[in-house]
């Protein structure tokens, strides 16, 4: 079943980048609202809650992954029969993968813009949006050269590179531990975001707050490509975002580690850059200094609502 694999698909990184983790749990609960044999409303929302609660806890850090089932599940707050319900959550996950798909493409046009003839970017991880914007500019025709970092454990920047090599553009591979030694060689720093709170930190791949020290200490700018969808209602709240910490095998093969009785080892997968290192965020809607972050979540996210809780489907009238 659909939902399943892509649940186990999501935790196992199998897809993984926040705005793909979005659009897979989306595809997964119109799937699943499509298919699930049930004789009424009630015993349908009860499934459907299950299978929402199911996506959100293969990774916790992500916030488009709540916001994604929210944005989907709020179909069912004014479905009065089954095949209303079920076509209600059609209709939102489709519109959810389209505006998502559209968000990408206008994150690309304006993050380009920052972007000028000669410069030198350097990228972490893989975003689809802060590669959106380089892709971009190079199909302005605008001459890049690009210092993409490796991405220990995972090696993410592997996907990364083969994207740039793919398009032409001159790309330098290099360790995580050698970004401040290149800084100076760039001109603009672009990362994508897993998360933005409510005072515009940004939550993205470990190593990313690094990168924002070492460039605010070169007078680098920094600038974020994120869709209105990883901005954090709950942080209104109050709420802090759980960085996921994932198995010390990735860092450490378990052999080895074994061998090592003394030694913990520590793998968190995100870390949190704060604001005043972000220059400009780059949203479907338009680029905002982080200061403004409250005045997304309030405008397109609703500022009453939150993301996808636990046996809770919010209303999300102004959410698209
Ligand atoms: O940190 C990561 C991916 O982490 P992981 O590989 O652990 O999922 C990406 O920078 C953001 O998710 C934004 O990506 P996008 O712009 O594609 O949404």
């Amino acid at each position: 079943m659909l939902l399943t694999e892509t649940a186990e698909d999501i935790r196992t990184m199998k897809i993984r980048g926040a705005g793909r983790i979005a659009r897979a749990a989306a595809e997964a609960l119109r799937e699943y609202a499509g298919t699930i044999e049930v004789s009424d409303l009630a015993a349908f929302r009860t499934e459907m809650q299950e299978a929402a609660e199911q996506l959100i806890a293969t990774r916790p850090t992500a916030v488009s992954l709540p916001n994604a089932v929210h944005a989907v599940m709020s179909g069912l707050s004014g479905a009065d029969s089954l095949p209303e319900a079920r076509s209600a959550l059609r209709e939102r996950a489709d519109t959810f993968i389209r505006s998502s798909l559209h968000a990408v493409e206008e994150i690309a046009a304006i993050g380009a813009r920052h972007i000028s003839d000669g410069d030198v970017l350097m990228t972490h991880c893989n975003s689809e949006a802060a590669l959106a914007c380089i892709l971009e500019a190079d199909r302005q025709g605008k001459e890049i050269e690009v210092y993409a970092t490796e991405v220990r454990p995972r090696n993410q920047g592997l996907v990364t590179i083969r994207t740039l090599n793919d398009a032409g553009i001159r790309t330098n591979y290099i360790l995580d531990s050698a970004v401040r030694y290149f800084m100076n060689e760039v001109d603009l720093v672009i990362v994508g975001a897993d998360a933005i709170t409510v005072n515009g930190a940004v939550v993205n791949k470990i190593g990313t707050a690094q990168i924002a020290l070492a460039a605010h200490e070169a007078r680098t700018n920094l600038i974020v490509a994120a869709e209105t969808y990883k901005f954090a209602p709950r942080t209104i709240l109050g709420e802090l975002i759980e960085i996921e910490e994932r198995s010390g095998s990735e860092v450490l093969p378990d052999t080895l580690a074994r061998a090592l009785s003394h030694v913990r080892v520590r793998n968190p997968a995100f870390d949190v850059t704060p604001a005043e290192y972000v220059d400009l965020i780059v949203t479907e809607k338009g680029a905002i200094p982080p200061g403004l972050a409250y005045s997304i979540i309030k405008e397109y996210l609703g500022w009453s609502i939150g993301e996808f809780h636990k046996g809770l489907v919010m209303n999300s009238e102004n959410h698209e």
